[in-house]
């Protein structure tokens, strides 16, 4: 995984808008994301990802791919939707199976966006509250395990002055205050 300050500059969401500063894994602990490169092997039903899930307690699972061909009808909505900023009450974990995408996280102290490249055998937490979103790059394909701690769902709380205020979203601030 290649993690790097956005450059915001405007153009399509799926080109790497890299800034070249790079963002180190100090960097990215202190805001909470976590990361693991663990090779993707399907044949042995993907053994150690289950030793992390097993560690860390992750009860569930699915599999989602984002193409044109697997989400038809919705494939706009979900593009537009998982670009828009916003945060969940859970931790979102997800483990790239093929293809590649960006997880853009919010970094607070400097309302940066932090850009992550994604693919083939990374694994990502981002923790409950914090501010973020997704898009694909140029190829245009994703297959992602997502893990989930207790039911899988979706629910996503766009950034606005009631995430502000949402419990999960302030008890992430506080886990910065100690860094
Ligand atoms: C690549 S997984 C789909 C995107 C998603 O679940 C999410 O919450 C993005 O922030
Ligand atoms: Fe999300």
């Amino acid at each position: 995984m290649r993690a790097y300050y956005f450059d915001d500059l405007p153009g399509d969401q799926r080109l790497p808008h890299d800034s070249g500063k790079i963002v180190s894994d100090e960097t990215l602990d202190s805001i909470g994301v976590l990361h693991w490169h663990i090779p993707v092997n399907e044949a042995d039903g993907h053994q150690a990802v289950d030793l992390v899930a097993k560690e860390r307690n992750y009860k569930n699972r699915d599999i989602i791919v984002i193409t044109k061909e697997s989400l038809g009808d919705e494939y706009e909505t979900k593009i537009k939707n998982f670009y828009k900023e916003h945060m969940h009450e859970d931790e979102e974990i997800r483990y790239i199976v093929e293809g590649s995408g960006f997880f853009d996280v919010r970094e607070h102290a400097t309302e940066s966006w932090i850009r992550c490249h994604m693919s083939a055998g990374d694994l990502m937490v981002l923790p409950a509250g914090i501010y973020h979103r997704f898009s694909l790059d140029e190829k245009n394909r994703v297959r992602t395990m997502r893990l989930f701690k207790d039911e899988p769902k979706w629910i996503a709380y766009n950034r606005g002055s009631e995430t502000d205020e949402n419990p999960y979203r302030l008890d992430y601030l506080k886990t910065l205050a100690v860094h």
